[in-house]
């Protein structure tokens, strides 16, 4: 007789980590200039007039050190969609069918393949920015717990619906109208990958969830019949960086490591300030945080889609420096997600000789 343990370790459960396997991005073609973005957010949404909000929106569009992002929703769409320039009009329908449109769109760009119907999906809507951690945390699981299994995450963000006009009295709604930006990733999980066809990218070794205790309220989104409504506290940046520590030891202190410069970084950058402080907090080196800060800069905040265009980055340059790791020559690295609730996700990650 076969027994369970021997059918769970033989054939069901695989010997190696889950390692990443592939990574692909993309994004809608519009693409936004942040130094211009003021005059047009604020004619497209009719509001001239609001002369004081205009500077005041410039200058935080200035302060969050983006250059440019892409946006699906151009000039012409927002014009045939009147109310998603308003602070808030019944607009959920006309967003929710762009998004029905769009998202599977950008995100089999950048996926390129279809997939067999057989393919055993699971979709996770509305989860905030901490996602690109959540999904690595299941893929985990579900690659380490399933022999042979590959898993294809597909994250794909898109601003139209949270898109709108400005408020006097709405600050939160305004500083997201600087930052956030559409854009798509597409990145296979896999356990032993099969030599000479598979290259592992980076190995995924520990995942880590924190609900932070006392920050309910700092960021959080309400999906309304004016689209997904949100708030961000401007406690955010200091509750991420004083919670950073902990994080960080509870990941590496079972490796022995306690220099957090010692290891490379891919942190989402949900805006300048959070990874400011958290570079003060951790007393890291500037170089440590530059793929994460070339990805906010070149493209904004896309939410659960960010850490896997830092990844991309970070492993593309550490091949064109000819370093001896795909993480920047380094071994060990760590990757943060930050979100609602306030949420923190941690994945310790191991690099792969070039
Ligand atoms: C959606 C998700 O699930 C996850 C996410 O990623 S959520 C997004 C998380 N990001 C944040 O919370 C943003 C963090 N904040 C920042 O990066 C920076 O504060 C910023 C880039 C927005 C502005 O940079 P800064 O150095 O703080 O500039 P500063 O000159 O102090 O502020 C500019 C203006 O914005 C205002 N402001 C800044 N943050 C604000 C906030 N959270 N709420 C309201 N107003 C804010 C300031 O009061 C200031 O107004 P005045 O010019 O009238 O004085």
């Amino acid at each position: 007789m076969v027994a369970v343990n021997d059918i769970r370790k033989v054939q069901q459960r695989a010997e190696g980590p889950a390692t990443v396997l592939a990574i692909g991005t993309a994004n809608p073609p519009n693409c936004v200039d942040q130094s211009t973005y003021a005059d047009y957010y604020f004619r497209v949404t009719n509001s001239e007039h609001m002369t004081d909000l205009k500077k005041k929106f410039q200058r935080i569009c200035e302060r969050t050190m983006i250059k440019n992002r892409h946006m699906y929703l151009t000039e012409e769409i927002l014009k045939e969609n009147p109310n998603m320039c308003a602070y808030k009009a019944p607009s959920l329908d006309a967003r929710e069918d762009m998004m029905i449109r769009e998202v599977p769109r950008v995100g089999k760009e950048a996926a390129t393949k279809g997939l067999d119907p057989c393919v055993k999906r699971y979709m996770m809507y509305h989860q905030g920015c901490f996602a690109g951690g959540t999904v690595l945390r299941l893929a985990k699981d579900l690659a380490e717990n399933n022999k042979d299994a590959r898993v294809l995450i597909v994250c794909s963000e898109n601003t139209a619906v949270t898109f709108r006009g400005p408020s006097e009295t709405d600050m939160d709604s305004l500083v997201g109208q600087a930052l956030f930006a559409d854009g798509a990733a597409a990145i296979i999980i896999g356990s032993d990958p099969v030599p000479k066809v598979e290259k592992p990218i980076f190995e995924l070794v520990s995942t880590d969830q924190k609900l932070v205790p006392g920050s309910h309220g700092a960021i959080g989104g309400l999906l309304r019949e004016v689209g997904l409504t949100f708030y961000l506290n401007k406690s955010v940046p200091d509750i991420i960086s004083q919670n950073i520590n902990e994080a960080l030891s509870k990941a590496f202190d079972p490796l022995g490591i306690s220099d957090y410069n010692s290891i490379f970084w891919i942190a989402h950058p949900g805006g300048r300030a959070i990874l400011d402080q958290v570079e003060q907090k951790v007393n890291l080196k500037p170089e440590k945080m530059k793929a994460t800060r070339d990805v906010l800069s070149n493209y904004g905040n896309m939410s659960s889609a960010c850490v896997f265009f830092i990844m991309d980055l970070m492993r593309k340059k550490s091949l064109e420096r000819g370093l001896k790791t795909t993480g920047e020559g380094l071994d060990w690295g760590v990757l943060f997600g930050f979100g609602p609730g306030l949420t923190i996700e941690t994945v310790v990650l191991r690099s792969v000789a070039i």
